[in-house]
């Protein structure tokens, strides 16, 4: 049998070698076994991953080793698919099946610990579009598989100078409108959102998105947020969907985990629905915000915590961005809608997603995010309170539930007045 290491790692290790990087570290090596059968790599001592699945794991490494195969669409969607293997296919046969010719090149196992001067096995000018920055699918087969049109615009957030070849475009604009991506699974558009989220410039995984179509069928309250105008007096880039970009690749910029970036994806959801004789104004915007996010985490199963942060960041932002204003009282009611006593390190993420909000807008990328100066005080302030000891000596008063929690709620103004050098009335009405 022969082994040849392809995909990211041989990409990666010549990419850096263009950039004159050090050697490339890619993690995750992909490996193909030409002219070997399942009964050959188990006596190998290789484990096979699924049942009807090529692939195994390296008994020690515990890389994937697929047997070089071919693959015929079935069905629609995900699932629908036939796999051919036998040691009768080529390593040239498994690289056509691959979605981008960057990634569909290949080197020999033994040059594996320096693929960047190995010979290149390159039958469809990967390296020719890696230099372009061009991503190109290789073959048709691009076509019957809809989730590489989300890993496509995933490397393009991740490579944000690489442009889409006009064929690939026209491709997936085809491929959308033959209903492809209404099949996918939830789990997978998932996968592949949640990490475009998480590369260099997500704006570009979600412009990807909508110049093919697919955003509109994936994420339609985002896609329509492209056109909806904004108050020029807050918002000089106007344009919703523009913010919205900005604010992303603000995220990105200063290093958000995902939860926050996905707070940011969904903050201002709501705008999309703002009746035409309100706008450029957005009164309301957060309530619809919180719902329409509700329909779109259900349809993707997003994970618990990115929808709970989602969530209060879309009610509370604007409220965060007018705290200079507030007084103890309603800062304290602030921090209890947002439920920062018992989780202080989710706040910090809401401030944070607050602050991508308010710099992800045109001449504001340099501002410092000033709220959090007054919010962070005025939460240690209030966390200060000892409220196993309110809550004692109110008992011993003969006090109940909700009267303790008056008592406690006051304790709190009383240390954030304090705190912030002020009286505990609210300085708004
Ligand atoms: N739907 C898919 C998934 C994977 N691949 C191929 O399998 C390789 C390995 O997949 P993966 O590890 O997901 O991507 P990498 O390109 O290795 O990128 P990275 O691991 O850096 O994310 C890809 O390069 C590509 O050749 C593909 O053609 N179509
Ligand atoms: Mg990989």
């Amino acid at each position: 049998m022969d082994i040849y290491l392809v995909g990211g790692a041989v990409r990666d290790a010549l990419m850096a070698r263009d950039a004159d990087a050090a050697a490339s570290s890619h993690v995750d090596r992909d490996w193909v076994v030409v002219g070997a059968t399942p009964e050959a790599m188990a006596a190998q001592g290789f484990l096979p991953v699924g049942r009807d699945f090529p692939v195994f794991l390296h008994p020690q490494t515990r890389e994937e080793y697929a047997l070089a195969r071919t693959e015929r669409k079935t069905a629609p969607g995900y699932h629908g698919f036939h796999f051919h293997t036998d040691p009768g296919v080529t390593l040239e046969d498994d690289l056509a099946r691959r979605d981008l010719t960057i990634n569909a090149m290949a080197v020999a196992a033994t040059d594996a610990e320096d693929p960047a001067s190995a010979r290149l096995i390159d039958p469809h000018g990967g390296l020719r579009d890696l230099r372009e920055r061009v991503l190109r699918h290789v073959t048709g087969a691009f076509g019957e598989d809809p989730v590489r049109i989300l890993r496509l615009a995933r490397f393009a957030a991740r490579f944000p100078d690489f442009s889409v070849a006009p064929e690939t475009r026209a491709l997936m604009r085809q491929m959308v409108e033959h209903g492809e991506v209404d099949h996918l699974v939830a789990e997978r558009v998932w996968q592949e959102l949640s990490r475009g989220l998480m590369e260099q410039r997500p704006s570009r995984m979600f412009e990807v998105l909508r110049d093919c179509g697919a955003l509109q069928r994936l994420l339609p309250e985002v896609d329509r947020l492209w056109g909806v105008p904004q108050r020029a007096d807050h918002h000089p880039e106007i344009d919703t969907g523009v913010h919205l970009m900005m604010v992303l690749d603000m995220s990105a910029l200063l290093g958000a985990s995902l939860p926050v970036r996905f707070a940011c994806l969904c903050h201002d959801l709501g705008k999309g629905t703002t009746p035409a004789d309100v706008l450029p104004r957005h009164i309301g915007h957060e309530e619809r915000s919180a719902r329409l996010l509700r329909g779109l985490c259900e349809r993707w199963r997003v994970p618990v915590e990115c929808r709970e942060l989602a969530d209060v960041v879309a009610r509370e932002h604007g409220n965060l961005h007018r705290s200079a204003g507030l007084g103890a009282a309603a800062l304290v009611r602030l921090l209890e809608r947002c439920d920062a006593f018992r989780k202080p390190a989710r706040f910090l993420d809401i401030v944070l997603a607050c602050e991508c909000d308010a710099r992800g807008r045109l001449g504001h990328a340099g501002d410092a995010y000033l709220q959090r100066e007054r919010l962070l005080p005025a939460l240690q302030a209030a966390r200060s309170v000892v409220t196993a000891d309110i809550a004692a000596q109110a008992q011993a008063r003969g006090l109940k539930g909700p009267d303790v929690g008056t008592l406690i709620h006051r304790a709190r103004v009383t240390e954030v007045a304090k705190a912030l050098g002020e009286g505990a009335l609210d300085r708004t009405p």
